[in-house]
C-alpha cells in the first residue's frame, strides 16, 4: 500500500520524459499568499534547509517535489544492501534537468533552485510557469509528492508585470483545477481567516471542500490571549480533510541557523504546553501533517488509480492508432520496396481516374470537383464565354462598307457579293478561338489540380515520391495540352476555311429579307393606322364634336377613310403579287442560279447545277435580272424613307414608277459616300442586313464549336490522360534505382512518429506499473 506514492512518482518520472501532461496524476499542491509560510512547511516536512530564502517573492517557479523514503525501501531505490543489512545511504537530491547529478549538500540544492529559477524566470522578481522537478531521497521523509507554487502577490515588484496577481492566480488555478490534486491551503494564523487567499482559491475549484486540507502557520505569532482552536477543531471553517496547525522556524531562527531537529522539538513543546492546544497536541505539528498528507495522498491515489488506468488504456489505443497512421517503417525494407512503390503508384493512378469519373470515395459535398468540374467548365464556363461573344464585335459600318467595295474591285458596284460576306464573317469566327482555347486550358488546369489531390495520406509519408508522381502526371497532361489546343485551333480554322451559306440553318438572304420586310410592314401599318386615325379625327372634327349628325350617321367619315385606305392597300397587294410572280419566273428559269458573285465583276461562272439559291444571288440579284438591276439595291437607292424600303424591295422599279435607273447618278452617289461622312438610309439598310446575316452564320458556327470543343478536350486530353496515367507512372517510376530516393520519408513525419512511439511506450509502461501495483 505504501508503494502507491512511489508508484505515482514513477509514473510522474515516466511522463516527465516525454513532457506529457495527459494524465492528471495525484499530487499535493501547496497554495498560500506570499510569506504565509509555504516554504517553511515544506522544509519542516523534509526536515532540511533546501529552499531559497529572502525578502518578498522567493518562489517564482512551480517546484514539483517528490519525497522518497529510503528507510522503508522504495521502488527503484533499494535501501537494503545485498547482505540484507539496512543501507544507510545519505540523504540526497536529484533534479530532472540535471539527470546525471546527485546532490548530497542541501545548500547546493538551494543554490541550484535559485540558479534554475533565475535561468528561466530572470534575475528579478518575474515568475514562470515552467516547473522545476526535484526528488529528495531521505530516511526521514514519508513518500509524498508536493508542488510548491509562487505565493499570491498583490503589488508588482521588480520585473513583475502589472498583472502579476492575475498571472499567479492563473498559475495556481491550473494546478488546483485538476481533480486529482489535493489542495494544501496555507494560511497564517495571525491574519483573519476570512482574508485567506489560499482558502478563497481552494473554494473556487473545490466548493464542497472535499480535497482541501488547511494548514495554519505562525500560531506562535498570534496576539496574546487569542487562539485558533475553533479553526483547528473544524468549527470555524469546515473542511473535510480538516485543519492542521504548525509552528515553523521564525525569521530569527533562520538567521541563527536553528537546526531542524531543534525547531521540530520546539514545535512539539509549543503544542503540548499551550493551554488552548494541549488537548489536541497529537493532531498538531509538522510530524502529524506529514503523516496525514501521506495517508491522504495514498488514499487519493488508491481512489484515482482505476480512473487513471482506464484513461491510460484509451490513450494507448489512440496513440497506437496515430502511430499506425504514420506508416510502418519496417515495410520500406528492401524486400517490400517494389510492392510498396507499385501499391502507392496504383493508388495514385486510381485516385486520378476516380476523381475524373466522379467515383472517388472522398468526393466533396461542398464544391464541385474532378470530373464534375470539367463538365461544369464545358457547360457553364465555356458556354457563357461563347455566348458573350458578340457576332459583330469590332465590325464597324465602315468595315462593312469597305469590305463590300474591296471585294467588288475597282468598279463601284451595286451588289453585295458573297466574297464580301466571306471577308466579313471569317474574322468574326476567329473570335470563337480564345474562349475555345481557354476551355482547353481550364480543363487542363482542373486535371493538374486533380492530380495534386491524389494519393491520400499514405503518400504524405513519402514527399519525394508524391512530388514525382505529380510531376509525371503533370508532364503527361502538358504533353496533351499542345495537341489538344492545336486541334481546337484547327477546328476554328476549319470553320473559317469554308463559309457554307447553304447551311440549312442559315437565315440566308430570303430570311433576312422577310425579317426586314416584317419589321418594315409593321412600321408601315403603324403609319397607316396613324394616318387612318387622323382622317377619322378630321372627319369627326368637320361634323363638330357635339353635332347631332354624328349621332345619326357616325360611320360615314370612318368608312370613307377606310375606303381610301382599301384602295391604296389593294394597289399595293397587286404590286406585290406581280413582283412575286416575277421572282418565281426568274428563279424557275435559272436566273439566280446562273449568277455567281463574280458575275458582278463581269466574269460569270458556268451555270450552277444546285437547285437551291445562294443567298446573295437571291437577295442581291444578278445579271439576268431585268435591267441588270438588283432589286434590293434599286429599292434601297430609290427609297427616300426607310419605312418604305421593304415595300420597294419586293417591287420592281418599273412597277413602282417605270423610271429607268440612272447609273451615273448612282456612281456619283457611291463616290460621294466614300468619305463615309454619315450613311444614308440605303447604306444603313445594307449594313443592317449584312449584320443580321453575319449573326445568323456566326450562331451556326458557335453552336458547332460549343459542341465540338468539349468533345475534342474529352478525347484528346481527359480520356487520353485517364487511360495513359497508370502505364506512364509505371514506365517512369517503377525502377529499382529510384526506389531508395522515392521512399525517402519526410523528416517531420519521422520525428512525429518517434515522439508518438515514445509516448506509446510510456503509456504502456505506466499501464504495466499500475497493473503490477494493483
Ligand atoms: N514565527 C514564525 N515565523 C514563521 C512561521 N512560518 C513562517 N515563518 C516566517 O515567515 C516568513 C515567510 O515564510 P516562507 O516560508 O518563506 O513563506 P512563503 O509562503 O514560502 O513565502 P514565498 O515563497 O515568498 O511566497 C519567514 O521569515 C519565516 O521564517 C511560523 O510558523 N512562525
Amino acid at each position: 500500500m505504501n508503494d502507491l506514492i512511489p508508484l505515482v512518482n514513477k509514473l510522474q518520472d515516466v511522463f516527465n520524459t516525454i513532457g506529457s501532461d495527459q494524465i492528471d496524476l495525484p499530487q499535493i499542491v501547496v497554495v498560500g499568499s506570499q510569506s504565509s509560510g509555504k516554504s517553511s512547511v515544506l522544509e519542516t516536512i523534509v526536515q532540511k534547509d533546501f529552499l531559497p530564502r529572502g525578502n518578498g517573492v522567493v518562489t517564482r517557479r512551480p517546484l514539483v517535489l517528490q519525497l522518497v523514503n529510503t528507510h522503508l525501501g522504495s521502488m527503484g531505490h533499494s535501501s537494503v544492501s545485498s547482505d540484507g543489512t539496512p543501507n544507510e545511504a545519505p540523504d540526497r537530491a536529484e533534479f530532472l534537468h540535471l539527470p546525471n547529478k546527485q546532490f548530497f549538500d542541501f545548500e547546493e540544492v538551494r543554490k541550484e533552485i535559485e540558479a534554475e529559477t533565475a535561468r528561466v524566470a530572470g534575475q528579478n522578481k518575474a515568475i514562470s510557469r515552467t516547473p522545476i522537478h526535484l526528488k529528495i531521497f531521505s530516511k526521514n521523509v514519508l513518500n509524498l509528492t508536493l508542488v510548491d507554487l509562487p505565493g499570491v502577490t498583490k503589488i508588482p515588484v521588480g520585473d513583475q508585470p502589472t498583472d502579476i496577481e492575475k498571472q499567479t492566480r492563473n498559475l495556481i488555478l491550473d494546478y488546483i483545477l485538476k481533480p486529482n490534486s489535493v489542495i494544501l491551503a496555507v494560511s497564517p494564523a495571525n491574519v483573519d481567516l476570512a482574508n485567506s487567499d489560499s482558502l478563497k482559491l481552494a473554494r473556487q475549484v473545490d466548493p464542497e471542500a472535499k480535497r482541501t486540507i488547511g494548514v495554519l502557520t505562525k500560531l506562535d505569532l498570534m496576539d496574546a490571549g487569542t487562539n485558533s482552536l475553533d479553526i483547528l477543531s473544524g468549527r470555524a471553517y469546515p473542511l473535510r480533510l480538516g485543519f492542521i496547525g504548525v509552528v515553523n522556524r521564525s525569521q530569527a531562527d533562520i538567521q541563527v541557523n536553528k537546526p531542524m531537529a531543534d525547531a521540530f522539538k520546539s514545535e512539539t513543546e509549543f503544542f503540548q504546553n499551550h493551554p488552548a492546544y494541549r488537548a489536541i497536541a497529537h493532531r498538531c505539528g509538522t510530524n502529524f501533517l506529514a503523516k496525514t498528507l501521506n495517508t491522504i495522498l495514498m488514499n487519493h491515489i488508491r481512489d484515482k488509480l482505476p480512473d487513471i488506468k482506464a484513461k491510460l488504456n484509451s490513450l494507448i489505443g489512440q496513440t497506437q492508432q496515430e502511430l499506425t497512421s504514420y506508416g510502418d517503417p519496417t515495410f520500406t525494407g528492401k524486400a517490400h520496396r517494389g510492392s510498396l512503390i507499385l501499391q502507392l503508384l496504383t493508388k495514385f493512378a486510381s485516385d486520378f481516374v476516380a476523381a475524373i469519373d466522379g467515383t472517388s470515395a472522398e468526393i466533396s459535398t461542398k464544391e464541385l470537383c474532378g470530373g464534375a468540374r470539367i463538365y461544369y467548365i464545358f457547360n457553364n464556363v465555356f458556354g457563357a464565354a461563347l455566348d458573350s461573344v458578340n457576332p459583330c464585335e469590332n465590325l464597324s459600318v465602315q468595315d462593312i462598307r469597305t469590305a463590300i467595295r474591296n471585294s467588288t474591285g475597282p468598279r463601284p458596284s451595286l451588289f453585295v457579293p458573297e466574297i464580301a460576306f466571306d471577308l466579313l464573317v471569317k474574322p468574326q469566327i476567329k473570335l470563337l478561338e480564345p474562349p475555345s482555347l481557354r476551355c482547353v486550358e481550364l480543363a487542363y488546369e482542373e486535371l493538374v489540380k486533380i492530380c495534386h489531390n491524389c494519393g491520400g495520406k499514405d503518400l504524405s509519408r513519402f514527399p519525394r515520391f508524391h512530388a514525382k508522381l505529380i510531376e509525371v502526371v503533370s508532364d503527361l497532361l502538358r504533353e496533351r495540352l499542345g495537341p489538344t489546343s492545336d486541334y481546337v485551333e484547327s477546328l476554328i480554322s476549319i470553320q473559317r476555311s469554308y463559309i457554307n451559306t447553304n447551311h440549312p440553318d442559315f437565315i440566308g438572304g430570303g430570311g433576312a429579307m422577310s425579317a426586314l420586310e416584317r419589321a418594315s410592314q409593321k412600321k408601315k401599318k403603324d403609319v397607316d393606322r396613324t394616318r387612318r386615325l387622323s382622317a377619322v379625327n378630321m372627319a369627326l372634327a368637320g361634323n363638330g364634336s357635339d353635332s347631332p349628325a354624328r349621332e345619326e350617321n357616325p360611320e360615314k367619315p370612318l368608312s370613307s377613310a377606310m375606303a381610301n385606305l382599301s384602295v391604296h392597300q389593294a394597289a399595293e397587294r397587286a404590286d406585290r403579287e406581280r413582283e412575286r410572280e416575277r421572282l418565281n419566273h426568274v428563279s424557275q428559269h435559272g436566273g439566280p442560279n446562273n449568277i455567281s458573285t463574280s458575275s458582278v465583276n463581269g466574269s460569270p461562272h458556268g451555270p450552277n447545277s444546285g437547285s437551291k439559291d445562294t443567298f446573295m444571288n437571291y437577295f442581291f440579284g444578278g445579271q439576268q435580272q431585268r435591267n441588270d438591276r438588283p432589286i434590293l439595291q434599286e429599292s434601297i437607292h430609290r427609297s427616300g424613307n426607310v419605312h418604305n424600303v421593304a415595300k420597294e424591295m419586293v417591287m420592281p422599279k418599273t412597277v413602282l414608277d417605270g423610271e429607268p435607273l440612272d447609273f451615273d447618278k448612282k456612281m456619283d452617289y457611291m463616290t460621294d459616300s466614300e468619305e463615309f461622312s454619315g450613311l444614308n438610309e440605303r447604306e444603313d439598310m445594307e449594313t443592317q442586313l449584312i449584320r443580321s446575316l453575319i449573326t445568323s452564320y456566326f450562331n451556326i458556327t458557335r453552336k458547332s464549336i460549343q459542341d465540338l470543343v468539349p468533345k475534342a478536350v474529352m478525347h484528346l486530353l481527359v480520356n487520353y490522360s485517364r487511360e495513359a496515367v497508370q502505364n506512364r507512372l509505371v514506365a517512369t517510376l517503377y525502377k529499382e534505382e529510384l526506389f531508395n530516393d522515392l521512399l525517402q520519408e519526410d523528416d517531420n513525419l519521422c520525428a512525429e512518429r518517434a515522439k508518438c512511439k515514445a509516448m506509446l511506450d510510456v503509456f504502456k509502461n505506466a499501464f504495466t506499473i499500475i497493473n503490477e501495483a494493483m
